[in-house]
């Protein structure tokens, strides 16, 4: 009988398959079966009833297994870290055991979004943002928790699968052409856009109509997905005529919109379009034009507030040149043009025009956090107050999240300081704003990304935020912390060797205090464990863990599909 045990290259990497109930549940080698070790390690009774980590509720499935791959390939790979190790299974499922109480209130399915496979065969990949999307799900019913995940069948990944190489152009990776005639075609694909991936790896959002869509910044990898089985639906097609390849990873998303910018590589600048829920067609509110600079800044994402939505232009811009190449260069598919400035636009909602566009000092964020419009005792609006992660201007985090630095981490205090970045735009005429500290970078180690709030609270004066900041020394984030914006302050949790993915915000339904609620992350433990945790939105304590029977690779983004 065929034996596969999945000790992988970190040696403490234990995955339960999908399979283990299924008719492939001879693919598990006796001694390194997980649920075994589970079922006499943790039956306990909670609430009453007796708990075991189990998988029976879910329907016999293959299982597809992604080798790791050899060691000797001479990339760097050096499997280090479990947050770092490709998944080894396309998909799981099963009922975790619960340490500590899941508020009963606690009902829906947080989803989180991320690469989850970085390597082809024996060719790892070179960058954090190339891997393929894996989605997690962690359902919380009567106190309960069933978890999973499954890779997104997107078709980069498809065609990874089938032909054991990559075939699509990734954040930094590139096909190779077999030969010449196949480059110049492999050019003309890239104009199309039929080159350009659709690995949705970077967040997933539940849009107002009930359809859930993961993201990534190509507009082809928008992929509607299940939440419940975590099964690729299908594209997400726009139906508009509004063209271009790319769009913001990070769409505004409420109960009666969906919005977000497309960057105009050929005319510099970004429409801010809108999409109503129930409805796959864009419209167009307005544009912003880039005056300076060859191309638009990269915007990843971009904050609103009650009536306005704030385009950022940063000097880390877009580069038609980087993205024809065919090995990535210093900043991927970007250049830096401190000389070009950077920029806060400001555009109307209702008429999309633009009220403001100011010069502020130069800056490099991927998450705005929120933004809010400060008003005089006569209710006008005079200035507009916008918080991000800023990296200090300093383009080399993305050199940091190279998944070969992020591997070898040799204890050295390597990653570079952030803050919360905090721009005042003011809407009076003057040409400049003002970026600076919101609180003592200090307070949270000097890093901060990976944001959430209360959704309540989007666009409008707000007290907290949840993000990754660092305990030091460290190569990466390795901390949570809340963050309060009005005292100044940052309370941290911390577990040595932890790679904590963003913290997400959930509300207690019928809350009145902006922190009332619990905070989801998900940890890939120094271990080789993974655990989901909830912390208590108010004190910020740990309220509740469960852990997985494999361990967790980092994932980016998440959103909440409440129960009906
Ligand atoms: C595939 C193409 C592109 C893809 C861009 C992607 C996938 C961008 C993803 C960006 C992410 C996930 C940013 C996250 C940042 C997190 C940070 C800084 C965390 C820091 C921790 O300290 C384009 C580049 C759009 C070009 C076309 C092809
Ligand atoms: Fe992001």
């Amino acid at each position: 009988m065929a034996s596969i045990t999945f000790s992988g290259t970190t040696g403490n990497f234990s995955l339960l398959p999908t399979a283990a109930v299924s008719e492939n549940s001879n693919h598990i080698k006796d001694g390194f079966n997980p649920l075994k070790k589970n079922l006499s390690n943790t039956r306990k009774k909670h609430n009453g009833r007796s708990l075991v980590s189990t998988n029976v509720a879910s329907p016999p499935l293959p299982a597809i297994t992604h080798p790791p791959p050899k060691r000797e390939s001479g990339n760097g790979y050096d499997g280090s870290h479990v947050a770092w190790t490709s998944v080894r299974q396309e998909r799981w499922e099963g009922e975790l055991l619960v340490q500590g109480e899941i508020p009963l209130w606690l009902k829906g399915t947080y989803l989180r979004n991320g690469p989850g496979l970085w390597h082809v065969g024996d060719y790892n990949f070179r960058h954090l943002f190339d891997g393929y999307a894996m989605l997690v799900k962690l359902h919380f019913h009567d106190g309960r928790l069933t978890a999973g995940h499954r890779q997104i069948e997107s078709e980069a990944y498809k065609a990874a699968m089938k032909n054991k190489k990559l075939c699509f152009r990734e954040f930094s990776e590139v096909p190779k052409p077999n030969n010449f005639l196949s480059y110049i075609g492999e050019l003309a694909n890239l104009f199309s856009g039929a080159s350009l991936t659709d690995n949705a790896n970077t967040g997933v959002v539940k849009l107002a109509d009930g359809r859930v869509v993961c993201l990534t910044e190509t507009q082809k990898g928008s992929i509607v997905i299940d939440p419940a089985t975590l099964e690729t639906v299908g594209k997400f097609e726009y139906s508009d005529t509004l063209g271009g390849l790319i769009h913001s990873a990070h769409p505004i998303v409420t109960d009666t919109e969906f919005l977000t910018l497309l960057p105009d590589l050929i005319n510099p600048g970004y429409l801010a379009v809108r999409m109503e829920p129930g409805t796959n067609e864009r419209k167009v509110i307005g544009r912003v034009d880039c005056s300076r600079g060859p191309a638009p800044g990269w915007v990843h994402s971009f904050p609103v507030t009650e009536h306005y939505i704030i385009v950022p232009e940063m000097p880390l811009r877009y580069c038609a040149g980087n993205l024809l190449k065919a090995e990535p260069t210093p900043l991927y598919k970007f250049e830096w043009h401190p000389d070009s400035k950077a920029f806060m636009h400001v555009m109307c909602k209702a008429s999309g025009n633009i009220v403001a566009s100011v010069e502020v000092p130069l800056y490099i964020t991927f998450h705005f956090i929120n933004a809010y419009e400060e008003t005089d005792e006569d209710g006008r609006v005079t200035a507009l107050i916008a918080d991000c992660c800023e990296h200090n201007a300093d383009t080399t985090i993305l050199d940091k999240l190279k998944i070969q630095n992020l591997r070898s981490y040799t204890g050295k205090d390597v990653l570079p300081d952030a803050k919360v970045g905090r721009f005042r735009i003011p809407l009076d005429g003057s040409p400049y704003g003002n970026l600076e500290a919101a609180l003592d970078p200090n307070e949270h180690g000097r890093g901060m990304d990976m944001c959430s709030i209360n959704p309540a609270f989007l666009g409008q004066k707000y007290r907290y935020a949840y993000a990754c900041g660092a305990q030091r020394p460290c190569n990466f984030p390795n901390t949570l912390t809340k963050i309060d914006l009005v005292e100044k302050k940052a309370k941290n949790w911390y577990d040595e060797g932890a790679v904590p993915s963003e913290p997400f915000f959930v509300a207690r339904p019928g809350a009145t205090e902006e922190d009332d609620g619990v905070v989801i992350s998900m940890i890939s433990a120094k271990n080789g464990d993974g655990y989901a945790l909830l912390l208590d939105g108010s004190t910020f304590e740990e309220i509740a863990r469960a852990k997985f029977p494999y361990g967790l690779p980092y994932g980016l983004h998440g959103c909440w599909v409440p129960f009906k």
